[in-house]
């Protein structure tokens, strides 16, 4: 099964996290998730962040920072997750495609559904800040 590169965005101001609702019929449906999505063939990690966060939530990015690198396995669909940290933007983030979303307090995102490979980046998050 092929790997999907999928760029995500990590979004923080004053200790939160913007997070959005996975939309229920597409994959991790129903979950919260980090804004991002696939990295187009020929795009770099940075611009495809920059790409679907316009898209997804209206921002402009103007600094965001390498974070981690998730690869997970969820049987019906494998993914690496390019994670960066984005702590400058333009704009008021919220849910442009209709998802709902929310500024999560980053110590209680544990309290909320997201897909398994987000536990990895969560633990690292709460260790780092
Ligand atoms: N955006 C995002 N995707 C995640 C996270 N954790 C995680 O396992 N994924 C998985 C879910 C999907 O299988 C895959 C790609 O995400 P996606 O569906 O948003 O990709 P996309 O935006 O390009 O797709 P689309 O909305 O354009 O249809 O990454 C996360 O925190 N954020
Ligand atoms: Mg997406």
């Amino acid at each position: 099964m092929k790997e999907v590169h999928v760029a995500v965005g990590v979004i923080l101001k004053d200790g939160n996290v913007f997070v959005c609702l996975r939309p229920q019929q597409v994959h991790q449906g129903g979950k919260w998730e980090f804004p991002g999505g696939k990295v187009d063939a020929g795009e770099t990690v940075e611009e495809a962040l920059t790409r679907e966060l316009a898209e997804e939530i209206g921002i402009t990015v103007e600094a965001s920072q390498p974070f981690m690198v998730i690869q997970h396995d969820y049987g019906d669909k494998r993914v690496r997750l390019d994670i960066h940290t984005v702590t400058g933007f333009v704009g008021e983030p919220y849910g442009r495609e209709g998802q709902r979303s929310r500024w999560c307090p980053v110590k209680e995102l544990l309290e909320s559904d997201f897909p398994e490979a987000n536990r990895a980046i969560i633990q690292h998050l709460q260790n780092a800040l």
